[in-house]
């Protein structure tokens, strides 16, 4: 991945997966700009490298909008977008139409509407890509997170809708991850449960993301494919 004149975006990159793509891609000379919904440690890194960093919250529309016209006001151009940003929330009685509208609002309508006006932007670089962050569960659903797990299915369906609008000046792809980072909480039972499921047997960290990122964003002939990157979760 050699870096262009026009900066990268990357949401949700104030932590973990997204804060890794960002300091490899400065690392490449890239120029980066970040979505944040909380100031973390993480955001203030990618200042001192230089990267922009702009707040949003995409549990709404107007939080969605807002964000768009800000990062208009800072360029006319992207070399690419990388949709990370995403809650990983489970629902429980009582409160699930609200984590169904928080989870298709960060993982569908925030793409929707960043892809729809930010396309000008895009077409003033060559090449340019949209890139989805997905999940492996939607390959199978998920009891515990029905909601999660619908709105990274719906996140697909837009690759797929978006790569056949955008062709083919702009590729869309995704990436369907399965296990890449455990989360602070998760106790040795929940870790060990899960490498178990794992055939690659390693909580192999974000790099793999930057690795598939770099494939994407420097092929020039994959469009409307979503990768997966899941230690070979579907074999078992
Ligand atoms: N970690 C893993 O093992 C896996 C990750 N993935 C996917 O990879 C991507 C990165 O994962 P990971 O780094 O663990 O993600 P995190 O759960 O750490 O979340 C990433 C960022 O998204 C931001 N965010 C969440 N909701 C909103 C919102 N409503 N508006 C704006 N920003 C928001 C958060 O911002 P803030 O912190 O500032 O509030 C957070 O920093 C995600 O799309 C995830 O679904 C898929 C499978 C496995
Ligand atoms: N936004 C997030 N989405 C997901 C996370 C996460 O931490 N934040 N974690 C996972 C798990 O790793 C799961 O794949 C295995 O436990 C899934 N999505």
């Amino acid at each position: 991945m050699s870096g262009s004149a026009a900066p990268i975006l990357i949401t949700g990159a104030s932590q973990r997966v997204g804060l890794h793509c960002a300091h490899r891609l400065l690392d490449q000379g890239q120029p980066v700009i970040i979505s944040y919904r909380r100031e973390r440690e993480g955001v203030q890194q990618l200042r001192e490298r230089g990267a922009l960093a702009l707040p949003a919250d995409f549990s709404s529309e107007a939080g969605i909008l807002a964000f768009i016209d800000e990062l208009k006001r800072h360029t006319d151009s992207l070399r690419a977008i990388v949709h990370n940003a995403s809650d990983w929330l489970t629902e429980t009685p009582g409160n699930e139409a609200q984590v169904f509208q928080q989870m298709v609002a960060v993982h569908m309508l925030a793409p929707y509407l960043i892809n729809l006006h930010c396309e000008p932007l895009l077409r003033r670089s060559t090449p340019a890509d949209i890139i989805h962050i997905s999940d492996d569960v939607t390959r199978k659903g998920s009891a515990k997170r029905p909601a999660y797990c619908a709105s990274k299915a719906g996140l697909d369906s837009l690759t797929q809708s978006f790569a056949a609008r955008f062709a083919p000046g702009i590729q869309v792809n995704g990436l369907a991850l399965a296990l890449i980072l455990f989360n602070e909480g998760d106790d040795a039972a929940y870790r060990a449960k899960r490498l178990a499921e794992t055939p690659m047997d390693i909580e192999p960290g974000a790099e793999v993301v930057y690795h598939s990122l770099s494939y994407l964003l420097d092929n020039p002939y994959v469009t409307g494919t979503t990768l997966t990157v899941n230690g070979g979760r579907h074999l078992v």
